[in-house]
């Protein structure tokens, strides 16, 4: 079966340069995808775009270059619940890597042992309408009293705008919540301001967890300088940086490659690794950030 890319779509970067900034040892990228191939595995029909290929061997050669040790790679929305890519990748990682999967709320006890077994951690809950067709809170929340026993979390992934409508239903979830991307805030507005504060305020709960991901997908300082700007995003570090500083044990970083539904520019992936000193300026804090947290989180067996 072949796929067309949804129109206009951008093909992940395929010359990232070599970071200047040298990452920790054991360094996990908290936030990737595996598109396909389409041939081999579907996309799903209910997709509400149509990506390129992004192979699990052009993933982890990605980690290899950055110099990554370790992937957590989400269920991207393209392939739906059919988790088949993401589990193979997950597995072809040889510990080195764990997933998040999108299920339905008829999923059986079986399929999530199945999932736990590969590698499976948790599970992703999407908002976005640009992404998914709205889900019932009540299928999302027997999808969330099914995973609990397991350990499992619940990555959530909503705009700014809504998280106080949701913020009620995310209390009433039983199991750990990873906020995707900073909550997406809208960088036009000061981090002080009543967006961003009630997001931190939000934050402030024990169990939830932010990734400071996708400083290309909040920037409106423009699309950095073709590739050559090593401290591209300038306007989102404010916020990354707030969130780093303020909850150094519940941060978490990724690169999300291969950065969907990006309009005008595709990131270097040399570049977003360059960006974490702005964000996180002190060799401690990368090193929670960038290890100890992910490990925490993904790899807790073999956290000392
Ligand atoms: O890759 C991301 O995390 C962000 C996006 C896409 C998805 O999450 C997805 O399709 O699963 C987006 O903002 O378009």
């Amino acid at each position: 079966m072949s796929f067309t890319k949804s129109e206009g779509w951008l093909d992940w970067y395929a010359d990232p340069s070599t970071p200047r900034f040298t990452l920790p040892a054991g360094a996990v990228d908290a936030h990737c995808h595996v598109f396909g191939p389409g041939d081999e595995y579907p996309y799903a029909p209910e997709r509400k775009y149509t990506p390129c290929d992004a192979s699990r061997t052009q993933l982890f050669a990605l980690r290899d270059h950055l110099g990554v040790s370790r992937n957590v790679i989400v269920q991207a929305t393209c392939h739906g619940a059919d988790n088949r890519a993401m589990v193979d990748a997950v597995r072809a990682a040889d510990g080195r890597a764990r997933g998040i999967a999108t299920v339905r709320p008829d999923v059986t006890g079986a399929q999530l042992r199945e999932l736990d077994a590969a590698g499976v951690r948790g599970v992703r809950f999407n908002f976005l309408r640009r992404l998914v067709d709205a889900s019932p809170k009540d299928d999302l929340a027997a999808i969330a009293a099914k995973i609990a026993p397991l350990g499992w979390h619940i990555v959530i992934y909503f705009e700014a705008a809504d998280l106080p409508e949701l913020a009620d239903f995310f209390a009433s979830l039983p199991t750990p919540l990873v906020v995707d991307h900073l909550g997406r805030p809208d960088v036009t507005a000061p981090p002080e301001g009543p967006e961003f504060t009630g997001f931190l305020r939000f934050a402030e709960r024990t169990d939830v967890w932010v990734k400071v991901s996708c400083p290309e997908r909040l920037s409106v300082s423009g699309p950095p300088a073709l590739h050559g700007e090593r401290d591209a995003y300038r306007d989102v570090v404010p916020f990354a940086r707030t969130v780093v500083e303020e909850f150094p044990d519940r941060v978490l970083w990724g690169t999300d490659w291969p950065h969907p539904n990006l309009t005008g520019h595709m990131p270097d992936d040399g570049l977003l690794v360059d960006h974490i000193p702005h964000i996180a300026p002190t060799a401690e804090l990368r090193q929670r950030l960038l290890v100890t947290n992910p490990m925490r989180l993904y790899w807790p067996d073999e956290t000392s």
